[in-house]
């Protein structure tokens, strides 16, 4: 499929009075998504992060509307220990989210874990997972998620991209491995800046006082070249804002009434 680089479109910041209400609107925009997606595909294809984003897609659960079975869930990153350790985001995403939904279990897709102690073939294998969901079907150079759900770290981290690390930089692999993680634990898989910058679309969450300082820089001053400003789609591609207004307290950027 032939990317026409397009100028990426602006974010579209969308702050709301409260977690609840950001959680019940961050649903209705994954279950348009997911309909675009399987209108088109018949497939939906996730990645999705971890820290405080599972708990913030909790308004999916009991949701007519969601075809878990059109589902093809993928890590943005991943810490590279056992499936059921208490660092592990699938561990965390299945206590808070897939244990609770008619998901299938072959639709999430987690690292090979018979793989952590070398974690150039983990991070390999998990391409290879990559490009067996998506190269036969969609022939792009890089995977075109229809959705990826990222979180932001104080530090302006987005995935398990570190300011100032080297793999900021990298442009061919899909999916990097790093093992000196300022956030703990060390060693974790992450998607690539290109990975996310082919997304369809791509959703950051933030809430709380604590996220406020660090989005007003990502959002206000992308110059500052924080990892999350470095999250521009466009081939296409649009990213979301999805914050409440405790996050948002410090931003200038004009929000968005929310649409559909
Ligand atoms: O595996 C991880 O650590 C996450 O993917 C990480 O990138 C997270 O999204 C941010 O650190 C924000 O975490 P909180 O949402 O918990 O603040």
């Amino acid at each position: 499929m032939s990317s026409i680089h397009q100028p990426p479109s602006p974010p579209i910041l969308y702050s709301f009075d409260s977690p609840n209400e950001l959680s019940e609107k961050l649903a209705a925009f994954i279950v348009k998504a997911q309909k675009e997606a399987v209108d088109k595909k018949g497939r939906f294809t996730v990645a999705i992060s971890g820290g405080s984003l599972p708990k913030q897609l909790n308004k999916l659960i009991d949701n007519p509307a969601v075809k878990w079975e059109k589902w093809q869930v993928f890590f943005a990153d991943e810490r590279c220990v056992p499936l059921d350790h208490e660092d592990s985001n699938y561990n965390l995403c299945r206590k808070e989210l897939f244990s609770k939904v008619p998901i299938p279990k072959q639709n999430i897709h987690p690292i090979d874990v018979s793989l952590l102690d070398d974690l150039e073939e983990l991070a390999d294998a998990y391409e290879k997972a990559l490009i067996s969901e998506f190269a036969q079907k969609d022939s792009a150079r890089f995977p075109v998620f229809d959705l990826i759900l990222l979180g932001i770290g104080p530090d302006g981290h987005t995935c398990s991209l570190f300011p100032e690390h080297p793999l900021l930089t990298e442009e061919d692999r899909w999916v990097a491995y790093i093992e000196d993680s300022p956030k703990p634990p060390p060693k974790r898989t992450t998607l690539t800046f290109p990975v996310l910058n082919h997304a369809l679309r791509v959703v950051f969450v933030a809430a709380g006082e604590g996220k406020a300082d660090v989005l007003s820089t990502i959002i206000d001053n992308p110059e500052a070249g924080l990892p999350a400003s470095r999250v521009r789609p466009s081939h296409p591609g649009q990213v979301y804002w999805y914050v409440d207004n405790a996050a948002s307290a410090k931003v200038k950027y004009q929000r968005s009434e929310f649409k559909l």
